[in-house]
């Protein structure tokens, strides 16, 4: 009993401790939190006032950015400024400098005008008679350039004289022949592949007169029945050879002399004949450009440049053209206004010269204006073609540049043509498949009549030559040759450019166009004569 009192007041005494001990934990518990809130509350105005500073540097990183693109853009301005500033400086520098070279130039001039002056005066003063000296020397002066010039001009006129005396002497028809280069659409084949060599599609040609440039070779290669190899050579000669990199200024070269004689009242006709596609219609219009421009527009231009020569000598000249097609023996007009030309045109020759009925015939006042007559007829063309069929290379065009000259001086007059043609494809019958065609079959026998009606005509002519004056030119067996007869008698200066293709598929058909050429060329049609008419 007495130990559990003892053990009960020992838990007492604990108790109380304890007791003791909790209320002090407490109060213990209760500062700390006390202050745990007190630091909580001293936090959240620290963070207010960070988010305050926060807030206020941002605003104020902001007017700083502000500020710095207003300097930069500042900045840019003034560099710019600066620049131009700059420019300026450099060009007043260079103008300076310039006008300081230019003043002291002219002080420099001042000073010898000065020198002159005084020089002057004193000669004047020891000669009077100087300046009156000066005088008659520049008037001798003068007087000997006008000479020269008289001289230069009577040496072109002299140069013409004997040209065409040359030209009359040798008589016969010349023949000229082109080969054009190999196209670049000759080359290509399917878009994947590679473009072939030109040497495999091109046919073996040689120029072997690389002196007078004046003959042409065309050699094949062919299996005999036997399986021997054939090799075979054919070679030609003509007045001019023109390989496929000649440039037409270099073809013009040869024919600007012939071409400008119309003015010297000649008839003239230069004949482009090949296959189609052989370059007839380049050689003779040409392309559009300075270099590419053709026979047509350069001519022209020659006939005016010479006539413009001749005004001095007291010429004056109308000149006049007209641009022809013949298709199917029929005459269209490829400067008229309507659509297709429906009207019916005839041929009427009076003593020398030639006219057709209803055909527009256009003054020309410059050589500028056949470039748009050409555009004209190419268009016409290319309507005639659509409602057709592509004809241009089945037919033949004839440009014709008349042009008549008097001088009232001398009473004289001349009366002069130029005929350019581009005949129509000569390529036979077979090759341009007329055969199942009705149409296309009356065209080849009407390009094949008028084309061996055109030989016939020069091998006629040929045959008068020999002296047999009556013989009979069959002019009228083609609207072509009735067309040019005045241009293809004896007294009229004819060429022939045959134009040839490089290709090998066409070696057959540059043998017959080489032959017919070389028949034309082996013929003697008389000697050219001036029509011109003394004053009576
Ligand atoms: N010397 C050349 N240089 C460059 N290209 C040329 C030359 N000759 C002809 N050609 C080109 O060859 C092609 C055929 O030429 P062109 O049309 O003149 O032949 P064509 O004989 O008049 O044919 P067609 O009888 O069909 O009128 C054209 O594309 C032309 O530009």
């Amino acid at each position: 009993m007495e130990s559990e009192r003892a053990k009960l007041s020992e838990l007492q005494a604990n108790h109380l401790v304890f007791s003791r001990e909790l209320a002090a934990a407490r109060s213990q518990e209760v500062s700390q939190k006390r202050e745990l809130m007190n630091f909580q509350d001293e936090l959240d105005s620290i963070k207010k006032k960070h988010t305050r500073e926060i807030a206020d540097l941002e605003v104020d990183l902001r007017k700083r950015d502000r500020k710095v693109q207003e300097l930069e853009e500042d900045l840019r301005l003034s560099a710019q400024d600066l620049s131009r500033e700059r420019n300026n400086s450099s060009i007043l520098k260079a103008t300076i400098s310039e006008q300081s070279t230019t003043h002291v130039a002219l002080k420099a001039q001042i000073n010898a005008l000065q020198a002159q002056l005084t020089a002057v005066q004193a000669s004047s003063d020891s000669n009077s008679f100087t300046a009156a000296e000066y005088r008659l020397k520049w008037e001798d002066a003068e007087r000997k350039v006008q000479q020269l010039e008289q001289d230069l001009q009577d040496a072109e006129m002299s140069r013409r004289r004997l040209h065409n005396m040359v030209q009359e002497l040798k008589g016969n028809i010349r023949v000229f022949c082109r080969v054009r280069p190999v196209l670049p659409s000759e080359l290509s084949v399917e878009l994947w592949e590679a473009p072939k060599d030109p040497s495999e599609v091109t046919a073996r040609i040689e120029y072997p007169d690389r002196l007078d440039h004046k003959e042409i070779v065309l050699n094949s290669t062919s299996e005999s029945a036997t399986g021997q190899e054939r090799k075979e050579t054919w070679q030609f000669t003509f007045d001019r050879v023109f390989e496929p990199h000649s440039t037409q200024s270099e073809v013009f070269e040869d024919i600007s002399q012939l071409a400008q004689s119309c003015v010297d009242g000649y008839n003239v006709c230069i004949f482009a004949y090949g296959q189609t596609g052989s370059g007839k219609s380049f050689t003779m219009e040409g392309g559009l450009s300075e270099s590419t421009k053709g026979m047509i527009p350069r001519a022209v231009e020659q006939v005016f440049q010479v006539a413009e020569l001749m005004k001095k000598k007291g010429w004056e000249y109308k000149m006049e053209g007209q641009f022809l097609e013949i298709y199917n023996e029929t005459i269209n007009d490829l400067l008229g206004t309507g659509e297709l030309d429906k009207k019916k045109h005839e041929i009427k020759h009076d003593k020398t010269s030639t006219r057709v009925t209803d055909v527009n015939v256009i003054p020309l006042h410059s050589s500028t204006q056949v470039q748009s007559l050409l555009s004209l007829a190419k268009s016409r063309r290319t309507v005639a073609a659509t409602l057709m069929n592509e004809r241009s290379s089945r037919s033949h065009s004839v440009f014709t540049l008349r042009i008549s000259g008097k001088n009232p001086a001398s009473g004289d007059t001349c009366e002069g043509s130029l005929n350019l043609v581009d005949l129509a494809g000569s390529e036979r019958l077979e090759k341009s498949g007329a055969g199942n065609d009705k149409d296309r079959l009356k065209e080849t026998q009407n390009i094949n009549k008028s084309l061996s009606a055109l030989g016939d005509v020069i091998a006629a002519l040929g045959e008068k030559g020999d002296g047999k004056n009556d013989k009979h030119i069959p002019y009228r067996n083609s609207k072509l040759t009735y067309l040019l007869q005045h241009s293809l008698s004896g007294n009229s200066k004819t060429l022939m450019v045959l134009n040839l293709s490089p290709l090998f598929v066409h070696m057959n058909e540059s043998l017959c166009s080489l032959r017919f050429a070389t028949k034309v060329n082996n013929t003697n049609i008389g000697t050219a004569k001036k029509i011109i008419k003394a004053s009576s």
